[in-house]
């Protein structure tokens, strides 16, 4: 297993490289801008981080990629300034610029924020939405009579809780979502912090989505475009591999204990994100 240096301790380094570029940032949600926690409802952001966020929307173009429903990231982070996108990236609300090829797109469409702005709303996994709603349906069926196993509609995604079920169920709920998606070979498996995720079987994720978003910011073929992404599970590794193979940016993993990952730098908790974010404001306004 690896350890990647502190991102706090790289700052230096981080802030020299990033001088004369334009840096745009990526953030995860949960267990990056807010700690995991038992309930997933209860996620909320605690408000410095929030703040944090907000500062370092307005020096950097800054996106939140979730796996969670657009919708619900939205309720839970709630700043106009961000662009979001859901469902591991398969979801996708991002700028409209003057000249650009992004809205030509396949699935990708115009429409409007909730400020009535014009917007691209990039859904790739469309024609998968009754799949999913059936899919959802079945496994709260399936994993009703287990103890604290929790179901979540995350639009285009599904996700399976087993943090509040006895570790002796474990294979129950495996069991359970197995038995489902039998039925479904267009529909995938992957795992996450203590929840299993059912996703569609498309070539797309969240390493994607940030070359999408890159687009949209009309600095996917800069050279001097520099992405940081901060991320902890494994979803988050398809962007750090795209950073690590364009060999541009920062992928930054959260962990308290040294993981394999595809990211450069590291940083122990949400407590650290928001000191990095903190950290850049201030570099950027001293700079
Ligand atoms: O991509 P993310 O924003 O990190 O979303 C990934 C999953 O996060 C949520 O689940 C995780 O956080 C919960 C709240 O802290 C925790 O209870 C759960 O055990 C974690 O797996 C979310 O509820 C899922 O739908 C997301 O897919």
């Amino acid at each position: 297993m690896l350890k990647y240096p502190s991102a706090l301790n790289a700052l230096e380094q981080i802030t020299a490289c990033a001088k004369g570029k334009k840096i745009a940032l990526f953030l995860d949600y949960d267990g990056t801008l807010s700690p995991i926690v038992d309930n997933p409802e209860h996620a909320y952001m605690p408000s410095a981080m929030r703040t944090a966020v907000k500062n370092v929307a307005k020096y950097f173009p800054t996106a939140i990629i979730s796996g969670r429903s657009r919708d619900k990231v939205y309720e839970f982070v709630g700043l106009t300034e961000l662009h979001y996108a859901g469902s591991h990236g398969m979801d996708i609300m991002g700028p409209v610029r003057e000249s650009e090829s992004i809205g030509d797109h396949p699935n990708c469409i115009r429409s409007t924020d909730k400020q009535g702005k014009e917007v691209n709303l990039f859904q790739p996994a469309g024609e998968f939405l009754p799949m999913i709603d059936e899919v959802f349906r079945s496994l709260v069926e399936n994993v009703k009579d287990i103890r604290g196993a929790k179901v979540e509609n995350n639009k285009f995604c599904v996700s399976v809780h087993y943090r509040l079920v006895d570790e002796k169920s474990w294979p129950a709920v495996a069991h359970c979502v197995c038995d489902v998606l039998k039925d479904y070979p267009r529909l995938r498996l992957t795992r996450g912090r203590k929840v299993l995720e059912i996703r569609p079987v498309i070539d797309w994720d969240k390493g994607k989505a940030v070359e999408f978003l890159l687009e949209s910011l009309g600095v996917n073929h800069c050279n001097d475009a520099l992405p940081i992404y901060i991320g902890d599970d494994r979803t988050d590794e398809d962007a750090f591999k795209v950073l690590m193979e364009r060999n541009r940016g920062y992928g930054i993993l959260v962990s308290s204990v040294p993981k394999e990952s595809n990211a450069l730098y590291s940083l122990r908790d949400p407590s650290e994100v928001m000191e990095f974010l903190n950290s850049l404001v201030k570099w950027k306004k001293s700079a």
